[in-house]
C-alpha cells in the first residue's frame, strides 16, 4: 500500500478492497463512460465496513474543519448518501464530542412524499443552516448539482462537499467529443459555488495504491482511463 497516503486513507483503501467495494473490470457510469474500475459504496454494509467508512469520512471532515469548514448539518443525497450522512454524524459526535455533537443530519427522497409529513427532505430542517453534502463518488458532478439545488430551495446554505472518491474526471463534453481536454467537475463546482470540496481518496491515490495489490493489466487499463478522462485542473 502507498506510504505517501495518510494512514487513515490507507486503512480506508484496504477496507474498500477487502469488502469488494473497489472493483476492476468494465462498468458503465451515470455519465455513460465505461470505466475499468468502480467504487460501490453500497457494499460497505457490514458493521466493520460501515465503521471503516464512517471513521475515514469523520477524519477527513475534522481535517477540513481545521482548514476553516463550518457546518451545522450533514446532508446525504439519495440513495447512497443516506446511510453515509447518518453514520458520519454518529462518528463525528464520538470523535469530537466537544464541538461536533450538535451536528444533525438529513437526506432527500428521490420522489416527494404526498402523504403523512410530505415533502422530500427527511431529518434536520435545512432553512438558514450551513449544510455539508456527503456522498460516495464524484464523477461529473451531476448528483451534487441536484443536491445543491434541493438544499438551496429549502433555504439551506451549502457549506461544502465531502466524497469518498474523487475520480478526477473532466466534465462530459457538450459536443460529445471526449478526446478534448476539459476542466474537472470538482473544479467547476468550487468556482461556481466558492465552497470547499474534498475527498478521502482520489484516482491518483487509488492508482498509486494499486501498485501493491493489482494486476499489471488492471493498472494499465486504469492508467489509460485516467489519461483519457483526467481533467486539466
Ligand atoms: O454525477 P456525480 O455527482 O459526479 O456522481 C455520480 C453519482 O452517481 C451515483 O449515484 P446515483 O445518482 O446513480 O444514485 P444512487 O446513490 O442511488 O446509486 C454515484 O453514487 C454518485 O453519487
Ligand atoms: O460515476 C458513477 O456513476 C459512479 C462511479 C463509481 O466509481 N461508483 C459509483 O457508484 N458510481
Amino acid at each position: 500500500m502507498s506510504s505517501q497516503l495518510a494512514p487513515y486513507k490507507q486503512d480506508f483503501l484496504k477496507s474498500a478492497l477487502s469488502g469488494g467495494v473497489l472493483k476492476f473490470g468494465s462498468f458503465e457510469l451515470k455519465s455513460k463512460r465505461i470505466s475499468p474500475y468502480f467504487f460501490n459504496a453500497g457494499l460497505f454494509h457490514t458493521t466493520r465496513l460501515a465503521a471503516a467508512i464512517a471513521t475515514a469520512f469523520a477524519q477527513a471532515v475534522v481535517d477540513a474543519r481545521k482548514a476553516g469548514l463550518e457546518f451545522d448539518i450533514i446532508f446525504g443525497p439519495a440513495y447512497k448518501g443516506i446511510p453515509l450522512a447518518a453514520i458520519i454524524a454518529v462518528e463525528l459526535g464520538r470523535l469530537a464530542p466537544e464541538t461536533l455533537d450538535t451536528v444533525s443530519y438529513s437526506f432527500d427522497r428521490k420522489e416527494a412524499k404526498d402523504h403523512g409529513e410530505g415533502g422530500n427532505i427527511v431529518g434536520a430542517p435545512l432553512k438558514g443552516k450551513r449544510v455539508l453534502i456527503v456522498d460516495d463518488v464524484i464523477t461529473a458532478g451531476t448528483a451534487k448539482r441536484e443536491a445543491i439545488d434541493k438544499i438551496r430551495k429549502e433555504g439551506g446554505i451549502v457549506a461544502g462537499i465531502a466524497v469518498a472518491v474523487d475520480r478526477m474526471e473532466k466534465l462530459p463534453a457538450t459536443d460529445g467529443d471526449e478526446t478534448k481536454p476539459g476542466p474537472s467537475a470538482i473544479g467547476e463546482l468550487r468556482k461556481e459555488y466558492g465552497i470547499p470540496i474534498f475527498a478521502i481518496l482520489t484516482l491518483d491515490d487509488i492508482i498509486e495504491g494499486m501498485k501493491s495489490f493489482a494486476s499489471e493489466e488492471d493498472i494499465k487499463r486504469t492508467e489509460e482511463y485516467r489519461q483519457k478522462y483526467k481533467a486539466t485542473d
